[in-house]
């Protein structure tokens, strides 16, 4: 298992790119199910998380060609499978994500139920229930949620809680069914939204993304696209931490800042001198941050997917930040970790307190999940000394190059091979 060696201490400065966002592209290779036609795809980042969904859609018979520049082409014209197997599911929940389409075009799916994941228990009941109120035959087993139906026609659907990949399953499910869909309670989120784009050139016809009502009227078929994945907000926002935490002066370039208003916010509040400028963002940090408290919400409230890193930067702020993470139950894995590194972190429930300490000092920390181990990136680039993280595979899953980017930002940080000692 590969580690990441960082001797902290070291103000980032220069420009680094920002990449297209995870989060959208991963429902948006899934959507190429819906249609035989292909779809064109720009900006697809190059993580673990790509290769595995692309490898899923492999194994159903979608032939792709993932060339340079991060542009990848799909054509699901020679489906031959409709089950994505554990093997393939079992390190990645958003694998759920094929459940929908395959349902919607070829009227049946057996998909391995996601694995238990770190942050929490995450079931996939509502994406059953909403394609159940669809028409599906829908049912457990043995560890495979098992679908049927001849064409799904379309429901009121209102979820129990606000679900990112259930409404997007449940709208690309949609697109194809008989009749008027209508979410309500759906996910506002950017790429709740950069998916309903990419299916409206498809031929969907989708109204209302980016609210809590989306309204879907299904169409015969759907047919070729192309599309470019909106940036990533959650890798922008993580830099800005890095920074924030070490000093420096960065540029971020290809961001989109309109998606990323609550992360902005809370930076400034921690006394990050933040600049929009078209696509560009710049962001000085010049003094010790200010403790900045937050609660995790929904999109457009601060993203749980951001919760660790902005933890960390409060780890060596000024005054004590009062955490609440809304979202999942099992989120503060990191909290131990960074307290080996000389953070005061008390977690109760739901609630973190974190006061704030002049200086962490490396030591060797173990990542749990991608934003934990993001979190302890930037706490080892800020402390004092050398930082091991171990089982950067997290970190991999989501972030493209991360060391890399980092060191044109100046820092000294590289990869252990994971037969390094
Ligand atoms: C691939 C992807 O886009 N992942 C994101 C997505 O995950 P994901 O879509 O899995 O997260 P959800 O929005 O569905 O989860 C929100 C909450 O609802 C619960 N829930 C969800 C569905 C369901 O059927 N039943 C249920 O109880 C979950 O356990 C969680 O407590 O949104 C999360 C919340 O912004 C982010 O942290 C993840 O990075
Ligand atoms: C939790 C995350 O991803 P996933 O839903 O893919 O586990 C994340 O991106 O922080």
């Amino acid at each position: 298992m590969d580690k990441l060696l960082i001797r902290g201490g070291r103000p980032l400065h220069g420009e680094v790119a920002i990449s297209g966002a995870k989060n959208a592209a991963l429902p948006i290779l899934c959507a190429g199910l819906l249609t035989s036609d292909t779809l064109v795809l720009d900006n697809v980042p190059e993580l673990r998380d790509i290769g595995t969904t692309l490898r899923l859609l492999e194994r159903l018979g979608v032939a792709y060609r993932n060339g340079r520049g991060r542009h990848v082409e799909l054509a699901a014209s020679q489906v031959s499978s409709v089950e994505a197997p554990y093997e393939l599911v079992k390190t990645m929940r958003a694998s759920i994500l094929v459940l929908g389409p395959l349902l919607a075009r070829f009227g049946e799916a057996r998909v391995s139920l996601p694995g238990g994941c770190a942050i929490g228990q995450r079931p996939v009941d509502q994406h059953i229930r909403g394609l159940a109120a669809m028409g599906a035959e829908i049912r457990i087993e043995r560890g495979y949620v098992v679908a049927r139906a001849k064409r799904l026609k379309g429901a009121t659907i209102r979820t129990d809680m606000v679900t990112v990949t259930g409404t997007e399953n449940l709208m690309m499910a949609a697109t194809l069914a008989e009749g008027r869909t209508i979410l309500e309670n759906a996910a506002r989120e950017p790429e709740v939204v950069d998916l309903a784009e990419l299916l409206i050139k498809m031929g969907a016809r989708i109204q209302g993304h980016g609210t809590d009502r989306i309204v879907i009227d299904g169409v015969e078929r759907l047919h070729g696209a192309e599309h470019r994945i909106v940036p990533d907000r959650i890798e922008a926002g993580t830099f800005l931490c890095a920074v924030g935490a070490t000093g420096g002066e960065i540029v971020l370039r290809d961001t989109a800042a309109h998606t990323m208003g609550a992360i902005l916010d809370k930076l400034r509040e921690a006394g990050v001198h933040i600049e929009e400028d078209g696509s560009l963002i710049r962001a000085r940090m010049i003094a010790r941050p200010r403790a900045t408290g937050f609660r995790t919400q929904e999109y457009p409230g601060f993203p749980t997917d951001m919760q660790a890193q902005l933890m960390a930067l409060n780890t060596i702020a000024e005054g004590t930040a009062v955490i609440v993470e809304t979202i999942f139950e099992n989120r503060y894995m990191h909290a131990p970790e960074l307290s080996r590194m000389g953070a005061h972190i008390e977690v109760e429930g739901d609630t973190a307190v974190v006061t704030g300490v002049p200086a962490l000092s490396g030591a060797a920390v173990m990542a749990t999940d991608l934003r934990a181990s993001a979190s302890l990136v930037i706490a080892g680039l800020a402390a004092e000394g050398e930082t091991c993280v171990d089982r950067i595979y997290h970190l991999d899953r989501g972030y493209e190059r991360m060391e890399e980017k980092l060191r044109t930002l100046g820092a000294d940080i590289q990869r252990l091979p994971g037969n390094a000692s």
